[in-house]
């Protein structure tokens, strides 16, 4: 459920009034999504989303978060755009939360995405680094190395209660990856939480993208491992090669990754398994149990630490 802030239907309608909207006709909180609290509002215009920027996102990174959709969608990425109200602002604020109305997208997101959908996510995310390579903002990723390191040193006491030998494991991979981690590679925006929850098709069509608030500056080939990471396991925690095969070829077919992405493609995914293992595993430890956010499992991204632990050539991934 993410809806952790309530709004009032006078309160809504007033704030809307400063937007070319028209009138409100219904609105509702919608249960998907973990980190803001989201409202789908029916107005004489049309169908918007209604976001509340809740305790992770930093009110300084809304002008990054909401002007690279902007941008994106000028460009013709398929994602919301922000609306600007009358007085010209974008960020306004309703029950003492940041707001922003954004542009609703058709589409459903899938929980069983096919190769297919493994293609077409490929394509969009090339397309989205192509297309945000002249956005003239710039956001450091929060959650690299340092980042990881704050969530893992406010975990690890009570890390082997989720698996045991869980701590060791994880210290071994951050003495790696501090040496070994690919500094030299091709940057730029990322999206950086491209999950299957995040990306709308209508039909085998990808339809949209949304959720841009983790993205920031960082190296292409760790978000198509992050992608690897989210669309291309099966719920067993096997690899699916056919789909790992799918999304790198139609990534290929609009940018082609060099010999140095590739044979960092290993290190990047497992480093991005951890990086979701350890704020599962933070929330998993911290956020109280019956509460309002929902806990995502982190043994799944351990499952997924140890699967690319174990890979010898990223040929294993079903790189051309
Ligand atoms: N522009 C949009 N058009 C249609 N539906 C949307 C749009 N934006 C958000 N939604 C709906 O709201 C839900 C939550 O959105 P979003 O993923 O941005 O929230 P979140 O709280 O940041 O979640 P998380 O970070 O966990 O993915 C989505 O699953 C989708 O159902
Ligand atoms: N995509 C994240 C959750 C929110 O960004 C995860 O699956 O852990």
């Amino acid at each position: 459920m993410a809806v952790y802030t309530d709004v009032a239907e006078g309160e809504l309608g007033a704030f809307l009034k400063r937007y070319p909207v028209g009138d409100l006709l219904s609105y509702k909180g919608i249960a998907e999504g973990t980190e803001n609290s989201n409202f789908l509002l029916h107005t004489s215009s049309g169908s918007y989303i209604l976001t509340l920027y809740e305790k992770r996102v930093e009110k300084a990174d809304l002008p990054f978060f909401l002007g690279l959709m902007g941008h994106l969608a000028k460009k013709g990425v398929s994602c919301p755009l922000p609306v600007t109200a009358h007085d010209g602002s974008v960020i306004g604020t309703l029950a003492g939360r940041p707001a922003v109305i954004i542009t609703f997208l058709e589409g459903l997101s899938l929980r069983r995405p096919t190769s297919m959908h493994c293609a077409e996510v490929g394509k969009a995310l090339a397309a989205l680094h192509l297309a945000g390579a002249d956005f003239p903002m710039t956001r450091p990723n929060a959650l690299a190395i340092d980042g990881w390191r704050k969530l893992w040193n406010a975990s690890h006491e009570r890390a082997n209660e989720v698996e045991p030998g869980l701590a060791a494991e994880v210290d071994a991979d951050f003495a790696d990856f501090e040496r070994n981690w690919p500094k030299n590679l091709p940057k730029g925006i990322i999206h950086a939480d491209l999950f299957p929850d995040n990306v709308f098709f209508l039909g085998e069509k990808l339809s949209g993208l949304i959720d841009f608030y983790f993205a920031c500056n960082d190296l292409y080939a760790y978000d198509v491992a992050t992608c690897l990471n989210a669309w291309c396991f099966e719920k067993d925690f096997s690899f699916n090669l056919t789909k790992g095969r799918a999304l790198l070829a139609s990534y290929q077919s609009v940018r082609p990754l060099s010999d140095q992405e590739k044979a960092a493609l290993p290190i990047l995914a497992r480093g991005s398994a951890l990086r979701f293992m350890l704020t599962r595993l933070y929330d998993w430890l911290t956020v109280p149990d019956g509460g309002l956010v929902m806990k995502r499992d982190p043994t799944e991204y351990i499952r997924r630490m140890r699967f690319h632990r174990a890979i010898r050539s990223p040929s294993e991934y079903g790189l051309a």
